[in-house]
């Protein structure tokens, strides 16, 4: 668990009001030609809802899927197959020149900035201004409204190369507010940061979610990016969402094995198969791993346990709290006479989820 991120956000989003719905979208790429022409299915069959006013978070490993599947939203790559809404609009089969309506609600940024090296920092966020045809002086005080907010007002006059990553993003993130968009994409928006600028930025886009209300979906890789700012996040694997819900129902219960990947490696509370052989190597007794959280009395089941000879020891885990709620896992060592500690094993596996550590 880093300490370099912001604590997660209390869970907002209006599950009543839907700002981009996928409905059975697929999206293959053909690749090569001749004999070794190809389908890649990036985004298969995929069904999710976004809702005004969150912070949706889209987690995946390399080639998961994850960039297609965002720049279907805003149209940067057309759907093959499905329905896909944004605030209603039909974007799935769509013409470019049809795009434009829904392209202006919605503002981008990249992991490498995409930043124009030629212009100033000023210029940057300019440019869709004066693109929008807005006129001079209305474009200066935006510009200077956007700098402040993202706290750049006094390199206004610097060129992209004279900033820091954690600048040159934040320039990102004020050019792609400048018209104020209602949904920001933001595409592994801080891969190529280190930690402390990694949190800088989050907190920006924090704020752009809570000050201005702006609904934000984040791709990344890093779990801790989803811990730190996500309502809710959809894990992407081969194409398809093999989970969503919200950040902590993610954390408390991952259902599937990549989500458990992802979540324990920023809480390290349940032990890898080298920590397991270490464990094993370690205890002679019963080895079971449960998920604990609020409301589940592990302890009056050891106390019991305890009056019939039943002996614990705590050999591995953690507890964390996310959005005020407290989860995570203990590994304990059960030992005492076999039908005793059966009797806890039976008792644990009523109350919460049990995984027995094989002898
Ligand atoms: N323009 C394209 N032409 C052909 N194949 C593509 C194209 N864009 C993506 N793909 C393929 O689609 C799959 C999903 O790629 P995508 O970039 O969406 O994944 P990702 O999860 O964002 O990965 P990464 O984090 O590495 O960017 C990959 O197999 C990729 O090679």
């Amino acid at each position: 668990m880093s300490a370099a991120v912001p604590s997660g956000p209390v869970a907002r989003g209006r599950p009543d009001e839907v700002l981009v719905a996928f409905r059975n979208v697929s999206k293959s790429f053909r690749t090569g030609s001749g004999r070794a022409a190809r389908e890649v299915l990036a985004v298969d069959d995929v069904s999710l809802d976004v809702h005004r006013g969150e912070i949706f978070g889209v987690i995946g490993y390399s080639g998961a899927g994850k960039s297609t599947l965002v720049r279907l939203i805003n149209g940067l790559e057309p759907v093959s197959s499905g329905s896909l809404t944004v605030e209603g609009f039909e974007v799935a089969g769509r013409k470019e020149t049809e795009l434009a309506p829904v392209r202006q609600e919605i503002g981008m940024i990249f992991q490498q900035f995409n930043l124009f090296t030629s212009r100033t920092v000023a210029g940057n966020v300019e440019y869709p201004l004066k693109r929008a045809g807005w006129p001079k002086e209305k474009r200066r005080a935006r510009v200077a409204e956007l700098l402040e907010f993202v706290g750049l007002s006094a390199r206004a006059g610097n060129y992209p190369e004279q900033l820091s990553g954690g600048q040159k993003q934040r320039v990102g993130i004020a050019r792609a507010l400048a018209t104020s968009p209602k949904l920001l994409l933001a595409d592994e928006s801080t891969s190529a940061l280190d930690p402390e600028t990694t949190q800088e930025v989050l907190q920006v886009l924090q704020r752009v979610n809570r000050e201005l209300g702006i609904t934000i979906v984040i791709i990344t890789h890093e779990m801790d990016v989803v811990r730190a700012i996500a309502d809710r996040v959809a894990v992407m694997q081969d194409g398809k969402v093999v989970e969503h819900g919200s950040t902590v129902d993610i954390f408390a219960r991952p259902r599937t094995e990549t989500a458990r990947r992802f979540v324990s490696s920023v809480l390290h509370s349940v032990p890898d198969e080298r920590e397991v052989e270490r464990l094993r190597r370690a205890h002679r007794g019963r080895l079971v791993i449960v998920d604990v959280g609020d409301g589940v009395d592990i302890g009056g089941v050891l106390s019991d346990g305890a009056a019939r000879g039943v002996r614990f020891t705590i050999a591995y885990g953690g507890i964390s709290v996310l959005q005020e709620q407290s989860f995570g896992s203990l590994t304990f060592e059960l030992t005492g006479e076999d039908a005793a500690v059966q009797a806890v094993v039976d008792e644990l596996s009523r109350i919460t989820t049990l995984r027995e550590v094989a002898a």
